[in-house]
């Protein structure tokens, strides 16, 4: 099949497409939906991004992919396909994150229009950046199911991906995962944690244990759990949870007794906190429910089905052994990610969140629940980002005929609305945020910390973490003193010295610029003596406009992104699933294959 488009569209337009060079940032569920759409509309000169090689999971929805290209380059095999709807387009692949080196300002401004359709905020926000630097004009793309998102991005006339805060990820107090949980989300959360203390990166934050400083156990909790014996699997809570499943050779009958036995005897000895409510029971491993179940009940599909107590500890000791495996064949101090789509992760998680559900009478879930739960995903729709992609190929010649005025967003409703729409497009362009810290004249954040105790080490951090720079300079405003440098060595010897002793005090304030982004903001130091990390202080937080009336309330259908009005889907894409939030880490190094980290790591507070 070759597509010809020649009299479809008017003149003018044929015209444009004809001298036009778009860039597609992504090459997964919309990705490939954009890229057969321009071939077929006639582009005849793109480029396409993506870090990412083909999983099988993506073949049920990114129809450029088959069975045979499973393990090879979203990218060079999209390409390929698109190829073979029309051979006349000029089409370059990149296998390769979109935040390198090689893809400066420079390479952006070589587009008429840069297309995104990606699934994370972290590549988002760098592509927004590049784009504003560029000056070019940017398609941005989301869906969340069914819903989905399209929207003009454009230096100077619209809102830019960071104009608006975005929603803050969804947070459980501490005690209540490690003491109280009452909802299966709380022991998915847990179990999650626990996997992390086992396998992968540990986190004090992502502590398992009872939380003895529960305030509502008020002082004398576990009082008889501490003064009784230390028992053979261990004291609760004197080792790191690590250090003593090693030594116990991860033998999952002993784990199990500590995590489903042990401690939540400790738990019922903080008295306090079951006055009002019903207490967990422990479990024991030789007598677990479910063991004399009838086969009949095991049959149906295992993923769709709710395991009993006995199949769960069953895949628990499997999964363990099989995650110790995994963990033991890799370089010492290796450690694994947390990732839904492998098998025994996923296993673990299912098997150890109903265990303690059982033991805290919550309602037990199927893997399939527990999935979706765990990762805040929601189903991914192939005509969902079908449309997206349509939509936004449709704003793209909007673009090349220079009718940027028209290019307002579209939003797909999961539903009609009351007035008969499934697509709602914005009535005009969303002006910029005069207060972004990204897109305005002059940016500016704030950035409280305790001076005294924050590294310059720590401050780098901080400016990529949260102004997402990928490799910060910065110098004190009106000294020109560099503090922070990204050429390599240059400042390192100055790493563990704290802002004070540097002499940056409270109002000082550091310009600080990401050449790779060309991205300068003004950065205010505000001495807060009881941070304990730091924390940006935008003007972003200052309420947004109301939502407008025909439109779906932000996060309606669970979205990231809290634009005033409808939410701005993402498309945290999974094999069958959606993620719609999730605390990116996106690798940003060339990797051939990534293994992308998808905690959605719900942000534990403290309590
Ligand atoms: N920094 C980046 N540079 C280039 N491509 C990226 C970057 N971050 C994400 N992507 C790509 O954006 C695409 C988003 O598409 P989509 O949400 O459909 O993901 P996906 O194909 O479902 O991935 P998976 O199911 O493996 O998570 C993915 O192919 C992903 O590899
Ligand atoms: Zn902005």
């Amino acid at each position: 099949m070759v597509a010809r488009v020649a009299g479809v569209f008017d003149e003018k337009l044929t015209e444009a497409i004809a001298n036009s060079k778009v860039l597609v940032v992504g090459a997964g569920g919309i990705g490939c939906e954009i890229l057969k759409n321009l071939v077929l509309t006639g582009f005849p000169n793109i480029e396409i991004i993506d870090l990412d090689t083909i999983d099988v999971s993506n073949l049920n929805r990114q129809f450029l992919f088959h069975k045979e290209h499973v393990g090879k380059s979203k990218a060079q095999v999209a390409k390929d396909s698109a190829l073979s709807f029309n051979p006349n387009v000029n089409i370059i692949a990149h296998h390769d994150s979109v935040i390198s080196n090689d893809y400066g300002v420079s390479y952006f401004k070589q587009f008429n229009i840069v297309m995104n359709a990606l699934d994370n905020r972290v590549a988002r926000n760098h592509v927004n950046r590049m784009c504003l630097a560029a000056d070019v004009p940017l398609v941005e793309t989301g869906t969340a199911g069914y819903a989905g998102q399209v929207e003009l991005i454009k230096k100077g006339l619209t809102q830019c991906y960071e104009c608006l805060p975005k929603a803050p990820q969804k947070s459980f107090p501490g005690c209540t995962i490690r003491n109280t949980p009452s909802e299966p989300i709380h022991c998915i959360v847990w179990a999650k944690h626990l996997f992390n203390q086992l396998f992968g990166e540990e986190d004090p934050d992502q502590d398992v244990s009872p939380d003895t400083a529960d305030p509502e156990a008020a002082g004398d909790a576990g009082s008889s759990a501490l003064s009784a014996k230390e028992s053979e699997t261990g004291n609760v809570e004197r080792k790191s949870t690590r250090t003593w499943a090693a030594e116990t050779n991860y033998e999952p009958e002993k784990l199990f007794t500590k995590l489903f036995g042990d401690d939540i005897h400790y738990l019922l000895s903080m008295e306090n906190l079951w006055k009002k409510r019903r207490p967990p029971t422990p479990l024991v491993w030789d007598n677990l429910p479910g063991k004399d179940d009838s086969p009949a009940k095991h049959s149906g599909l295992p993923d769709q089905r709710v395991w009993s107590v006995h199949e769960c500890a069953q895949v628990f000791a499997a999964s363990c052994k099989a995650l110790e495996a995994d963990l033991k064949g890799r370089p010492s101090g290796d450690h694994l990610v947390w990732d839904k789509d492998e098998k025994s992760s996923m296993d673990f998680v299912t098997a150890c969140a109903n265990i303690r559900a059982h033991i805290f009478n919550i309602p037990l879930k199927s893997r399939f629940e527990i999935k979706s739960m765990a990762g805040n995903i929601i189903p991914a729709i192939a005509t969902a980002n079908a449309i997206v992609a349509g939509l936004a190929v449709l704003r793209a010649q909007n673009i090349l005929k220079g009718e940027l005025e028209a290019c307002t967003s579209v939003y797909l409703r999961p539903k009609v609305n009351h007035r008969g729409q499934l697509f709602v497009p914005e009535r005009t362009l969303t002006a910029p945020n005069p207060k972004c810290y990204v897109c305005a004249p002059k940016p500016e954040v704030a950035l409280a910390c305790n001076l005294k105790h924050l590294t310059l080490k720590e401050l780098n951090s901080a400016l990529k973490e949260g102004l997402n720079m990928q490799a910060p300079d910065a110098a004190v405003e009106g000294k020109g003193l560099v503090v922070l440098s990204s050429e390599p060595g240059e400042t390192d010897h100055n790493n563990d010295k704290t802002l004070e002793e540097i002499g940056l005090n409270d109002g000082c304030a550091l310009l600080v610029d990401d050449f790779l982004q060309n991205y300068e903001v003004r950065v205010r130091l505000q001495q807060e003596d009881e941070e304990k990390s730091w924390r940006l202080v935008t003007e972003l937080d200052t309420p947004m406009p109301a939502p407008k009336e025909d439109k779906p309330a932000n996060g309606a259908n669970g979205s990231n992104d809290p634009k005033p009005g409808p939410s701005r889907p993402k498309d945290d894409s999974d094999s069958d699933m959606e993620i719609i939030e999730e605390d990116e880490g996106v690798e940003t190094v060339k990797p051939p294959k990534r293994r992308r980290v998808e905690m959605s790591d719900e942000i534990v507070e403290l309590c």
